[in-house]
């Protein structure tokens, strides 16, 4: 069973947060061991040296000439019974590994839990998303200034150089030849000196890589400026020697570039539905078409802590193949289905959302529990199916609504954009987002594809929900 399933779901760490703080778990025991290890050769290399210091502590003129030591009964007697129990005792000694035996295979332990080339591109491809969708400086980046936070911590050479020769298989020269040039620069720094000696590139390989990158566009008789180039301080940026790529609308969306919208209303709900006579909802309009609402304080702080109280192994790698994005398979974040009898807490969040929304919120449809990872990004998409497309949905029909809880906050990037409709919602913990994907007779309505921007810092979680239309039927008012 359990191989089974090891086959079934690769271990990826890198597309939660929730994921790579198990890895930071598993470097923490790789630490420990380390430390045992380090203990007890040294308790060893004291032992030996307090043998040594035994042997060697006698008269240096004596130990020199070994007609004149033998000739002392006394140290006669020492050199036998020495030679007949010491020696013999401290090559097994010597060979016994012990403690130092038993770190070691802890060490090798932890190996098996290493993430494999996969993950490792998962990591880079969201260290590369993070810095062109926020038209990031390289040399910004690297010293942990991203998008105006100081984060407080620097890239060192080997990072820099993977994320260049990741540009550079990208054919993504000019950005692979600032990489080069930022790792070159770190290594040269002072306190990077003593080298670390399992990982530190070699400088001529990075100077190499850094003119093969810019031969790569630009021409060799430029060669000289290139040279020239890579002894600049890396703050300035490279001339560009291919055009840059425009941005995407979801790229200035995520930048934060989408014109305001128009000043809706934000109102204290009282009247949609029973439950809000009681307890007003704080309502914010954020769109008439597509009807969207945001509602604020609907969940709280004790229901989040239960819902993210998850281990990456109870999680499930979710991939675009379940969605309607346009590109290629991969890899999108760690999540968690139940169904809506799924428990207790489940059952109170499915009653909100109906008492927020005054629909009914029927039991076909399930809670998705949401965690993105580094970089983590969710590719456009709709969550609309067309049941033209999609006959199969003609028994509960298509997804009407959907539902998307905020549950924890995102302190920089992770906006949810709706690029046609140019809107761009920041999570905000305990906030939830409200909107019709369809349109009145049922039509797909195509200004609610959204797409999510990569998170830069924080662990984002939501909690998502769709409602399906024929459940509807009776609750549903007719807008416009
Ligand atoms: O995480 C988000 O903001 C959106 C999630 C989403 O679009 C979905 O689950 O369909
Ligand atoms: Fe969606």
């Amino acid at each position: 069973k359990e191989i089974e399933k090891d086959k079934v779901q690769e271990v990826i760490y890198s597309n939660s947060i929730r994921g790579l703080s198990e890895l930071r778990e598993i470097e923490n025991s790789y630490m420990e061991h380390l430390n045992n290890y380090v203990r007890a050769l040294q308790q060893k290399i004291k032992t030996l040296r307090i043998f040594i210091n035994s042997i060697t502590k006698e008269d240096q003129d004596l130990k020199v000439d070994r007609y004149k030591y033998v000739s002392n009964p006394l140290n006669c007697l020492g050199l036998v019974r020495r030679a007949h129990q010491d020696w013999p005792k401290l090559i097994s000694y010597l060979r016994d590994q012990g403690n130092v035996m038993v770190s070691i295979e802890e060490l090798s332990k932890l190996v098996h839990r290493t993430p494999n080339a996969n993950d490792m591109e998962e990591a880079l491809m969201g260290m590369d998303r993070i810095e062109h969708f926020y038209d990031l400086k390289s040399s910004d980046m690297a010293q942990g200034l991203v998008a105006g936070q100081q984060l407080g911590s620097r890239m060192p050479a080997p990072d820099c150089m993977a994320l260049a020769d990741y540009m550079y298989k990208r054919s993504e020269f000019g950005r692979a030849a600032e990489w080069y040039r930022l790792a070159l620069s770190v290594l040269k720094k002072p306190q990077n000196r003593i080298e670390f000696q399992f990982n530190a590139p070699k400088r001529e390989e990075l100077e190499n890589m850094f003119v093969k990158s810019r031969l790569q566009e630009g021409s060799v008789d430029n060669l000289s400026d290139y040279l020239k180039e890579l002894s600049e301080d890396p703050e300035t940026s490279l001339v560009p020697l291919r055009p840059r790529k425009s941005s995407t609308v979801i790229e200035q969306g995520c930048r934060g570039k989408f014109p305001p919208g128009p000043q809706l209303v934000c109102r204290y709900n009282s009247t949609s539905t029973p439950f809000v006579r009681i307890a007003p909802l704080k309502e914010e309009e954020i769109s008439r078409d597509p009807l969207i609402w945001l509602y604020h304080d609907v969940i709280y702080d004790s229901e989040i802590a239960q819902l993210t109280n998850l281990t990456l192994e109870e999680m499930t790698l979710g991939i675009t193949d379940n969605y309607t994005t346009p590109d290629r398979v991969s890899r999108l974040f760690h999540f968690k289905v139940t169904d809506d009898d799924g428990g207790k807490l489940d059952k109170t969040l499915v009653n909100r959302m109906a008492d927020i929304s005054g629909l009914d919120v029927g039991n076909t449809t399930s809670l998705a529990r949401i965690n993105y990872g580094l970089g983590g990004y969710f590719q456009e998409h709709s969550d609309y199916m067309d049941i033209k497309l999609h006959p199969e949905l003609i028994e509960e029909g298509d997804r009407l609504m959907t539902f998307l809880f905020y549950i924890t906050d995102v302190p920089v990037g992770g906006a949810t954009v709706f690029p046609a409709a140019k809107l761009s919602i920041q999570p905000k913990k305990g906030s939830a987002l409200f909107w019709y994907n369809l349109h009145n007779n049922g039509d797909p309505n195509p200004l609610t594809r959204h797409a999510v921007c990569p998170t830069i810092v924080g662990s984002r979680w939501v909690l998502v929900k769709s409602m399906l239309n024929y459940e509807q039927m009776f609750k549903k008012p007719c807008y416009k």
